[in-house]
């Protein structure tokens, strides 16, 4: 097939990480007989340094025009001053709200192998696969913003709509896997979060009778992550319930470099990236790890070009890689593999899957 994929490389450890995900995105061309056009776009502290602008008109044409976008990851001290005009940040927000990818899938299903190098004990860690669906395009990170002289306000705001339709999106996808969805809110505290259990309750019991369900609050969640987290399934929650829960997530799978993402609206555009930021201590040192960018690249072959086989060949070449002990420096600190060594493994695994299919 034909496809156009634009990356964003961004800054910090976005550009290593994604020179791998560029590397295996070719090589999935060239073995699967397909014909990727391939171009590059500024965001983030790259883009304000060189226009000004954390996301210039340029690249959302690019995105746009494309069939689906990888992202590497934006954001460093370089762009940190509480009273800088402009922000990275800002543009990945504004990405994600021109692309309208109301909903982020972050799926969180521990390779083995890496049961034993997380911190929480190895029996807490069997039988875990959970689809985090966190709401993107709303709540606190979207509403209006201010500062008085001694206060300052993030507005929440959550609409019927918004919630019912990633509500739908969270309820099919566990129709495709267990049939349970966890709904995670404060609704003890937060209006929206009310609005969010009547809205939820509501579309489960009239639309997905067969996907059971239940209400948890984020910070009795907090803790069921660590104590049971094979209990969990479709996991649904908001803008930022679903940021933090989802960082909290990756100490199950051993490291920030394992999970990715894929983000997703009624558009034909999808928005993939790892869940990771720009590692600014560890930027520069061609030590990340590529894992969670090659994963979201299996998830944007996927969602976005409907090549299953190729995903699925390219996960697993990722599982194999981490079996065989090709692991970076997060993961193993005798003779950890480079960030490239590990994308070579990768490639080399592929190369191998490809001829055997
Ligand atoms: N999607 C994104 O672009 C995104 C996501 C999160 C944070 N950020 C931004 O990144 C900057 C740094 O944020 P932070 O330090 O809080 O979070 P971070 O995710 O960048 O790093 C947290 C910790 O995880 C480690 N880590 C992250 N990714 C890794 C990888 N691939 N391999 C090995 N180790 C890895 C880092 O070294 C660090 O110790 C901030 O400006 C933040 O806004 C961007
Ligand atoms: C960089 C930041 C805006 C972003 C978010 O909070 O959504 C990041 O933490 C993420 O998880 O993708
Ligand atoms: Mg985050």
């Amino acid at each position: 097939m034909k496809a156009t994929i634009t990356l964003l490389p961004g800054d910090g450890i976005g550009p290593e990480v994604g020179a791998e995900a560029e590397k295996l995105l070719l090589a999935v061309a060239r073995q699967f007989g397909h014909e990727f056009t391939l171009q590059t776009g500024l965001i983030g502290g790259a883009a304000i340094d060189a226009t000004g602008n954390p996301l210039p008109e340029e690249t959302i044409t690019l995105c746009k025009q494309s069939d689906a976008v990888f992202l590497g990851a934006v954001g460093g001290p370089k762009w940190s001053d509480p009273n800088a005009p402009v922000r990275p940040e800002q543009g990945l927000l504004k990405l994600r709200a021109e692309l309208g990818v109301f909903a982020n899938l972050r799926p969180v299903a521990p390779h083995p192998a890496t049961a034993e190098l997380a911190p929480l004990k190895p029996h807490l860690l069997h039988g875990i696969d959970m689809l985090f669906v966190r709401e993107l395009t709303g709540g606190s990170y979207f509403g209006a913003k201010r500062r008085e002289a001694d206060a300052a306000v993030d507005e929440c705001r959550y609409t019927v709509a918004e919630i019912e339709r990633v509500t739908r999106r969270a309820a099919q996808l566990a129709r495709g896997r267990r049939r349970k969805l966890t709904h995670v809110d404060k609704a003890n505290v937060l209006e929206t979060s009310r609005l969010w259990r009547s809205t939820v309750t509501r579309i489960m019991d009239s639309e997905y009778p067969d996907v059971a369900y239940e209400h948890v609050l984020v910070d009795a969640m907090a803790m069921h992550l660590l104590t049971r987290p094979s209990h969990f399934d479709v996991v649904l929650t908001e803008n930022l319930f679903g940021d933090i829960l989802t960082d909290e997530a990756a100490v199950l799978a051993g490291s920030m470099g394992l999970l990715p993402s894929a983000s997703v609206g009624e558009g034909k555009v999808g928005l993939y990236e790892p869940i990771h930021g720009s590692a600014p201590d560890i930027a520069g040192k061609g030590i990340a790890n590529p894992y969670a960018s090659l994963l979201s690249v299996a998830l944007l072959l996927r969602h976005s070009l409907g090549l299953e086989a190729e995903a699925a060949a390219l996960e697993q070449a990722v599982s194999s890689a981490i079996s065989d002990g090709v692991l970076t420096a997060d993961l193993r600190k005798d003779h950890p593999a480079s960030t490239a060594e590990a994308g070579n493994a990768v490639l080399q695994r592929l190369s191998a899957l490809a001829k055997a299919a």
